[in-house]
């Protein structure tokens, strides 16, 4: 199932409205790694100014996606362009404007958090060298490492490891951040911290393109987005309007969700177990006929309400192998 929402940054409708210039965008995008198809045909739109988040179950290629995006890994096929420059070649151009948290980011482990972003500040070509402490000391702070930078990298955490990395993308003023499971190993008050940081970069207009396996954090934080399954993109585009198009559900509270379940099986209605209760999809039955079904099945309805499309149930569609499918007709 692939949706589409077509993607950009709101702006006014009206003749002559210039379209804006993505900040990335991939078209047929390829990689094979000794026989395993890692992306398969991603065509990645990253309007200028939106917070994307990428989603996708594990292996699906976001960070593959992401590597081919900076230049890291070569394409087997297709096009990348970031900032307008075409990558790998465009790297040079690109890159200073760029600012990544990705896997493996060569911290040297016997250096200090200050002494390692000191030297990651020396190679930045757009920050005088006489700006590099002050621009080391304000990473610091801002991803809340100032007390432990003294320490060895090798003795951090991999909440550390993550905040470090994120200080080193943000060591100056960027046009686009990219940030691979930026949460991966923080605690909650450092994933609200990321949250924040998410935020303030996108009232600044930086494009941010984030990879992530937390939904809710995605909900909470990202303008747009991408899912990703089995190396495709399976949706992308405007958070809103993705929710939207989701199809309409019906959430019913009853004590008996597996008897339910069976019962709206029996009758040919899709459904499964929620948190909040059994939802129905409602594309090709009605809320009467379900719980008519319902009643007529002896299972004790308490409450049936409108099921509010989350992003959760969005990827849980997109992202379900096709034996689950068959399975729930
Ligand atoms: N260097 C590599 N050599 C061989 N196979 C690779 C390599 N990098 C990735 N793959 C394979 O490509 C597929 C996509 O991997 P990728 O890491 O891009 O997915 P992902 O969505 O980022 O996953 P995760 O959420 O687990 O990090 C997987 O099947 C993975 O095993």
């Amino acid at each position: 199932m692939t949706v589409s929402v077509e993607a950009g940054v709101s702006a006014p409708e009206g003749a002559g409205t210039p379209v804006p210039t993505p900040a990335a965008r991939t078209r047929g995008l390829r990689k094979v790694y000794r026989g395993t198809v890692a992306v398969d045909q991603v065509d990645l739109d990253v309007p200028s100014g939106a917070v994307l988040g990428m989603l996708g179950p594990n292996g699906s290629g976001k960070t593959t996606t992401i590597r081919m995006l900076l230049g890291l890994v070569r394409p087997t096929e297709g096009e990348v362009e970031l900032l307008g420059q075409k990558m790998p070649e465009g790297a040079g151009e690109a890159l200073p404007d760029v600012g990544a948290l990705v896997e493996g980011p060569g911290f040297h482990p016997f250096l200090s958090g200050r002494e390692n972003l000191f030297r990651m500040a020396a190679a930045e070509p757009r920050l005088a060298s006489n700006s590099v402490p002050s621009a080391v000391e304000e990473a610091l702070e801002r991803v809340g490492l100032t007390g432990a930078a003294h320490r060895r990298y090798r003795a951090y955490s991999l909440g550390m490891k993550q905040r470090l990395g994120l200080a080193s993308a943000l060591l100056v003023p960027r046009r686009m951040i990219v940030l691979d499971e930026p949460t991966n190993g923080l605690d909650p008050a450092g994933t609200r911290e990321i949250r924040k940081i998410i935020g303030e970069l996108h009232a600044e207009g930086v494009t941010v393109l984030v990879s992530s396996h937390l939904l809710a954090e995605v909900e909470a934080t990202c303008t747009h987005v991408a899912v990703l399954n089995a190396g495709s993109v399976v949706a992308q585009g405007e958070l809103s309007e993705l929710l939207e198009s989701g199809s309409p559900g019906l959430l019913v509270s009853t004590p008996d969700g597996d008897r339910a379940i069976e019962v709206l099986r029996d009758n040919r209605i899709s459904a499964r177990l929620t948190p909040e209760g059994v939802r129905v999809d409602l594309a090709a039955t009605t809320a009467p006929e379900a719980i008519a079904a319902l009643v007529r099945g002896e299972v004790a309805v308490h409450e049936a309400s409108r099921a509010r499309t989350g992003l959760e149930d969005l990827f849980a569609r997109l992202t379900q192998g096709e034996e689950e499918i068959e399975e729930e007709r």
